[in-house]
């Protein structure tokens, strides 16, 4: 076959795929129609996961996981654009590893409105000035986001959703590199990057900003006072900077997992982790106690945070996430068993437990 006779038989198959996308796109109004009416959440997680799962299964073609789930992303984003005006909240400025995030769950179809820190995305979603929050909760080079563990404490808001996005950090600057004097850079992108900086720059001064974008604008304005960036690729795009290293984290698998927040949280998969906060009390052998709850029920922890309660000195409040769902019968008996030794349990949430 010639370049032409190809190229007829792709014209063909993309006009068969628009009237397929046109079809199922009556299809999901029909579903958006029969969720208003009945009260539902529009978007709806665990439905999109299991869809997922099953044309990766079935994939029999060239195309790779990767590719079938970012087609697939952009077909749903569109769905969900269509059934409603669903606008998602993170910390901007646009261009963010957590904008990054957004669009990897949510695609470029919804709406999207960027705030200046992890509280303002809190409040917005419980005004209900946006359906969704996401928010970096973990790095697996530097650990939690303590700021966004703290904001579950007080916040009603339930977790639906987790997203695993692997952060590549950049230098970056429009001036050259012996003329660097300033770091600018989310703390966690320091942290995360902690050993390069000790050999590339030990007499810098590190200055820590709200978001790696507000850093590459930094670096843009400052650039005549020895200004430059550390972040991803498409904070330094967006703010003409060159990227003067690539990849300066200490681990290459450097991977962030962001929680997408809202009202409600997911229904069960069959493959789900949940996350709770509680406090014990103040005795000994309180938190093995606690924690045996779990042991007792063939839970499996995969994490366990503590932060400061903050309304009592030394006092704690800790978060966990288990393996399970907490409608699972063996999960609400170990939630049950733990309440004995608690002075506070809170479940912040059941999701999806995805690797991708
Ligand atoms: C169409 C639905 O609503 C949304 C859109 C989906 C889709 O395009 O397949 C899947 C789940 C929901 O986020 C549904 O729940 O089935």
């Amino acid at each position: 076959m010639n370049l032409d006779d190809i190229r007829i038989g792709i014209d063909r198959i993309d006009g068969q795929l628009l009237d397929l996308l046109s079809e199922r796109a009556e299809l999901v109004h029909q579903v958006g129609e029969v969720k208003k009416r009945d009260g539902l959440q529009i978007y709806a997680p665990e439905r999109e996961e299991a869809l997922l799962r099953k044309l990766v299964e079935r994939n029999q073609g060239r195309l790779p996981e990767k590719s079938i789930r970012a087609i697939y992303r952009e077909i749903m984003s569109a769905a969900l654009a269509l059934e409603d005006d669903l606008k998602i909240a993170y910390l901007g400025p646009e261009g963010t590893w957590t904008h990054q995030a957004a669009i990897k769950k949510f695609g470029h179809s919804v709406e999207y409105t960027a705030q200046p820190n992890f509280a303002e995305v809190f409040d917005q979603v419980t005004r209900r000035k946006a359906d969704y929050g996401v928010v970096p909760i973990e790095n697996s080079t530097e650990g939690a986001v303590s700021h966004t563990l703290d904001l579950f404490v007080d916040s009603s808001l339930q977790i639906c959703a987790q997203i695993l996005l692997r952060i590549e950090n950049g230098l970056m600057a429009c001036i050259p590199r012996d003329e660097i004097k300033t770091l600018y850079s989310h703390p966690q992108v320091f942290g995360q990057c902690r050993t390069w900086i000790l050999q590339n720059f030990p007499k810098a001064d590190l200055v820590e900003v709200s978001s790696t974008t507000r850093a590459a604008q930094i670096a843009r304005e400052k650039a005549s006072e020895g200004a430059a960036a550390m972040g991803g690729a498409l904070a330094a795009e967006m703010n003409g900077l060159t990227m003067l290293e690539e990849s300066i984290q200490d681990r290459a698998t450097n991977t962030t997992r962001f929680l997408v927040i809202g009202e409600k949280t997911c229904p069960a998969t069959g493959n789900d982790r949940t996350s709770m906060l509680f406090a014990i009390h103040d005795r000994p052998g309180s938190l093995v106690r606690a924690l045996q709850a779990f042991e007792h029920f063939d839970i499996n922890m995969s994490k366990i945070e503590s932060r400061p309660s903050k309304r009592k000195d030394w006092e704690y409040v800790f978060y966990v996430d288990l393996a399970g769902h907490c409608e699972n019968d063996d999960v609400q008996e170990a939630l049950g068993e733990l309440e004995k030794h608690c002075s506070m349990v809170k479940l912040l949430g059941s999701y999806p437990d995805v690797s991708e």
